[in-house]
């Protein structure tokens, strides 16, 4: 069947932060086997902070990432395999490795000022064969006009598909549809446009809806939710809606919603909840990622994880300073 939009299932590489980096080749080849075998056209498989994540700043993986990927690989029959990568987290040898060990989607994402440090990325990535997609992160912090900018600079150095990247799920509606349209028209046929939502305020779906409707191409989503935060935008759902509005995505309703339940749940170590601390990170624009890291730090410090996540979003925080939160951690104890 041929598909309007592209979905990447992110439920490995997102839901790698909510896993605590702990995926096991088992997991990854149980709920990659479950996703191609529903249709899931892209199926993405990194440290939740992409390669080269694995570390004391982000959080030890069970398993070296690149196992993952070949497990990845070697169980898709049709799915694409995707990894990402934080220039500066991750290295060259890293995407040589993952497009050895057979990915052949190349994701690059920056916080959303500064597309150009992907731009000797993109130009390996594009050399070595593998597709290409831009991830501007944090997007919510810069209107759309900025970012269509970005955008522009990861397509002239080789990205096909620019995401707008709602980091902190703190994007609602308009907002996204006004961004993804900036991206459109300032983008043309040099690349497409993709979105990349998270579930802070509850919007995964509708925004992800908006986005479409605004010219984007491709969606991420996570099975049952599994992502950083809240969770991403659930795919299951959204293949739901998708088929009620006639945008074909190609994957089958029945078969992702039973991925869901019997096979990625029992991989997750919890819902992914749309509690107390998700919502703040919504409403106060705080990256999702650092959810585990404020659980830690206040069970450590005794200290309220509440306090923690709004004083980073003061502090305007982006991914990458995971430490500024052990500071804000220290003085929340000392007060
Ligand atoms: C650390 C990378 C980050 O989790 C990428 C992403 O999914 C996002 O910014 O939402
Ligand atoms: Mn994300």
């Amino acid at each position: 069947m041929s598909a309007d939009i592209r979905i990447t299932d992110s439920s490995l590489r997102d839901g790698s932060h909510a896993k605590r980096h702990q995926f096991t080749v088992a997991e990854v080849t149980a709920v990659v086997a479950a996703l191609d075998a529903a249709g899931v056209p892209v199926i993405e498989v990194t440290h939740g902070d992409g390669l080269g994540g694995s570390s004391f700043t982000y959080g030890l993986s069970r398993t070296p990432e690149q196992e993952l990927i070949k497990a990845a690989v070697r169980t898709a029959k049709n799915a694409k395999i995707a990894f990402l990568m934080l220039p500066g987290i991750g290295l060259f040898d890293d995407i040589r490795a993952a497009a050895g060990n057979g990915a052949t989607v190349c994701r690059i994402a920056s916080h959303c000022t500064e597309a150009d440090i992907t731009e000797q990325h993109f130009g390996l990535a594009r050399k070595l064969g593998l597709e290409t997609v831009g991830f501007l992160m944090m997007a919510h912090s810069q209107p759309p006009l900025a970012l269509a900018r970005q955008a522009r600079i990861m397509a002239d150095a080789g990205c096909q598909c620019v995401y707008v990247v709602d980091s902190a799920g703190a994007l609602v509606l308009d907002q996204v549809g006004d961004r993804v349209a900036a991206l459109v028209a300032e983008l043309g046929d040099d690349a497409q446009v993709g979105f990349h939502g998270h579930e802070n305020l509850g919007l995964g779906v509708a925004n992800s809806v908006l986005a479409v409707r605004a010219g984007a191409k491709q969606i991420d989503g996570s099975t049952r939710r599994f992502g950083a935060g809240a969770g991403n935008t659930p795919v299951e759902a959204f293949v739901g809606v998708c088929d009620k509005l006639g945008i074909r995505t190609g994957i089958d309703f029945f078969a992702i919603v039973d991925a869901a339940e019997d096979v990625v749940r029992p991989v997750m170590p919890d819902e992914c909840k749309l509690d107390r601390l998700a919502l703040i990170m919504g409403y106060a624009g705080v990256y999702s990622s650092f959810l585990t890291h404020a659980f830690t730090l206040a069970e450590r410090y005794q200290v309220s994880g509440a306090e923690i996540l709004v004083r980073a979003g003061e502090r305007r925080l982006v991914g990458g300073q995971e430490d500024q939160l052990i500071d804000i951690a220290v003085q929340l104890s000392n007060r």
